[in-house]
């Protein structure tokens, strides 16, 4: 990896190695436009663009990453390649220079228009913790599990970036006493996830294999997939999880493009049960991804989870999201599902490390919890291994718990 002419330090998550895209303004320029994250700054790429790179500033132009997503796999290398040779080529500095701008000025946006959103399952671990709260005394994993990637369908339009306040949502319940009553959720939950965003589309009718996941998706962000437990377990069956789940996903704002994980690629765990072919990477290179995350209560780390455990990997999500055919759309999102790991300390949602609730989380502040409690925020950041020994950052994702309206 070349050098930068920026003073950034060596273990810095935004390196010259990460490259992450977002859209910020600022108070002297309150217009969306597109930017990468660079150490302690923000590049402004269109600005650049439009002096170094002609042909790729309509690409860049914003006010947000639509139209680089739509732009394909050529451009979106031809961008990344042009970043790190103005960040690295001592002789664009003063012209390069100009345009940084300081990340703690800047106002993060939701980086890109959600097209359809789609929430996976894919880590063993969580699927057999929720299968053994939600259906005690049966197999905790379906029948299914193993064959396919189970997911569900959500609700593009209340993806919100980071740092918006959710409030916390109503709705119907069944309490202990088989009692159903309305109002505001008392199982309030997070759900620490890793987001796919797809840049090329799709035509209806087409599959996209395996080989194909580069060629369609652009990047990974971090999704917080708040859940309403008690609303969710009332409501799920037949047809799976609605408002428990809809009325808020909070997303990172900075996009890490796939051209940074090369390094943080592994393979998947074993596959215990023998796939279709449209499913079996045995023979595909490994999609599966060394990204650790960490989620803190109210500044408190508690739960440290690692997604290389995850029985399905993108790829393999992608290609049953669209092995009937269906389309995509620039701007689809697909999470992969919670990320827990096999240890009471890497799992992914409060359900799942108070099991139920049943044992209560003691926090270093003195207090306990459960669910989350109005006034809580939730803070989930990530790291990836970068070339050469670096660390890649994927940034954070934030949400605060707003009292029921
Ligand atoms: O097992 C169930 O009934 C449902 C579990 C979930 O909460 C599904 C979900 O959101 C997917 C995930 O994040 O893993
Ligand atoms: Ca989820
Ligand atoms: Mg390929």
């Amino acid at each position: 990896m070349p050098a930068t002419w920026l003073d950034i330090p060596a273990d810095h998550p935004f390196g010259i190695a990460a490259l992450p895209y977002g859209v910020f303004s600022t108070a002297a320029h309150p217009g969306a436009r597109l930017g990468v994250a660079i150490g302690e700054m923000i590049l402004d790429l269109a600005a650049v663009a439009e002096l170094l790179a002609p042909s790729l500033a309509p690409a860049v132009a914003g006010p947000s990453l639509d139209a680089l997503l739509a732009a394909g796999p050529r451009v979106w290398s031809q961008v990344r390649s042009s970043v790190t040779a103005w960040l690295t080529d001592d002789t664009h500095r003063d012209q390069v220079g100009a345009h940084l701008v300081p990340a703690r000025d800047a106002v993060m946006q939701l980086p890109f228009t959600v097209a359809d959103y789609v929430d996976f399952y894919a880590s063993e671990q969580h699927a057999t913790n929720l299968g053994r709260m939600f259906r005690p005394g049966q197999d905790p994993l379906t029948p299914n599990w193993k064959h396919l990637p189970i997911g569900y369908h959500g609700r593009a339009g209340t993806v919100v970036s980071s740092g918006t306040g959710i409030v916390r949502p109503r709705g119907q319940r069944r309490g202990a006493d088989g009692e159903i009553t309305f109002g505001p959720s008392q199982r309030l939950d997070i759900e620490a996830e890793l987001g796919f965003v797809v840049g090329t589309g799709s035509p209806l009718g087409r599959s996209v294999g395996l080989t194909d996941f580069d060629e369609h998706v652009f990047g990974v962000c971090l999704v917080n997939d708040w859940s309403a437990r008690d609303i969710q377990a009332w409501e799920y069956v037949p047809l799976g999880p609605f408002l428990g789940k809809s009325f808020a996903t909070s997303v990172s704002p900075w996009i890490l493009p796939l051209a940074a994980l090369d390094a943080a690629r592994v393979a998947p765990p074993e596959r215990t049960v023998p796939l279709l072919p449209y499913l079996d990477d045995a023979a595909t290179p490994p999609w599966g991804l060394d990204v650790r995350l960490e989620v803190r209560l109210n500044g408190h780390v508690v739960s440290r989870p690692r997604f290389e455990g995850m029985y399905w990997t993108g790829a393999q999500m992608l290609a049953h999201m669209t092995a009937n055919g269906a389309s995509l759309r620039t701007g689809d999102l697909y999470a992969s599902g919670t990320i827990s790991g096999e240890r009471a300390d890497q799992r992914g949602s409060l359900i799942e490390l108070s099991w139920g609730g049943a044992e209560p989380l003691s926090l270093p502040d003195g207090t306990t919890r459960t669910f989350l409690s109005d006034g809580d925020e939730v803070v989930i950041t990530a790291t990836a291994p970068g070339p050469g020994g670096t660390v890649i950052g994927l940034g954070e994702v934030r949400g605060r718990i707003l009292p029921s309206g």
